[in-house]
């Protein structure tokens, strides 16, 4: 390693450790540097220390960055490792998003039912995702989700007490954490990804040359394409990871394919759409989201108003 060891900052959850383990590993194969000469430093953020109701309740941006950005901007860290999915699609100036890892399985993955329709009439599914709710309601309007917060373990651990007969979770979260085996995927086009589901971001100082170098090593270009593509959409709406929003781009042949859907909070109503584009056009995923917003329902547009 030339010069000063370099400093990594992340939640302490486990997902967020064994991201951080990833990107670290990631960064002394790349550059040939000693296993574990990367120190990983674990942040406590907003969002960690919010465990008894929704996070779509409390509200405000940045919940999971706060902390990790104060830690970045004060030089206690040279880059910070994010779940993309938890990354607000507005961004402080000085820090930049150097590098995204290759994504993941973007997939839900169901535990408790094979399938969604096998889930029992008026089924009890848990999540305290606005889209994972909207989205199971458009298909199944008799189950009864309720909101269930905390991490992977917690949230097993309701399922396998009974509190809830079902949930669904990210693949790639339930990937890392070794639960390869747990869970039915469900299918791209029956339930579409939160924009940036299964993509790790790792963002640097804006002005700090010499880590942003380092972490463009580790850059996969085509997810940083097309997470980039589903963050301009989520942009253009004023959403954030607590609205109603699936959308997922993935490349084919050299070009972006985007699939993008809007519903309301009771799955009641839904706009979706898609389209094939260059790779790097972000004006047309916005204004997709601007033309799909003008067309909505109310139950529909009043959801990106507020913000
Ligand atoms: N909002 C929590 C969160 N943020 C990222 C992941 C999973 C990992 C990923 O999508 O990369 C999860 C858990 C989940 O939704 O099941």
């Amino acid at each position: 390693m030339t010069g000063r060891p370099l400093t990594i900052g992340t939640r302490g959850s486990p997902l967020a450790l064994a991201q951080a383990r990833m990107t670290a590993s990631a960064l002394e194969q790349a550059h040939g540097w000693a296993p574990g000469s990367v120190t990983i430093i674990p942040v406590k953020t907003s969002g960690d220390r919010i465990q008894d109701r929704p996070l779509a309740e409390v509200g405000g941006k940045a919940l999971w960055t706060k902390e990790l950005d104060l830690a970045l901007l004060t030089g206690e860290t040279d880059c910070s490792v994010h779940s993309m999915k938890d990354v607000e699609s507005e961004r402080p100036k000085t820090l930049a998003i150097a590098a995204m890892l290759q994504r993941a399985d973007a997939r839900d993955r169901l535990i408790g039912a094979g399938s969604i329709q096998a889930l029992p009439e008026r089924a009890v599914v848990g999540t305290s995702s606005p889209r994972r709710k909207a989205q199971l309601l458009r298909l199944r309007p008799d189950l009864d989700i309720v909101s269930i917060r905390g991490n992977l373990d917690t949230r097993l651990g309701k399922l396998q007490a009974g509190d809830v007969s079902a949930t669904l979770l990210a693949a790639a979260g339930l990937d890392r954490l070794g639960r390869a085996e747990t869970g039915t995927a469900i299918a791209l086009n029956e339930m579409i990804p939160a924009p940036a589901q299964g993509a790790i971001g790792i963002e640097c100082r804006a002005d700090d040359a010499v880590t942003a170098a380092w972490l463009r090593a580790i850059d996969h270009e085509e997810t940083h394409a097309a997470v980039l593509t589903e963050r301009a959409f989520v942009r253009a709406l004023n959403g954030t990871c607590h609205s109603p929003i699936g959308a997922h781009a993935v490349i084919e042949g050299g070009r972006i394919r985007f699939t993008c859907e809007i519903l309301s909070e009771d799955g009641g109503e839904r706009v979706v759409d898609c389209a094939v584009f260059a790779v790097g056009d972000l004006d047309t995923p916005a204004e997709m989201a601007r033309a799909m917003l003008a067309g909505a329902p109310d139950s529909i547009r009043h959801l990106f108003d507020a913000a």
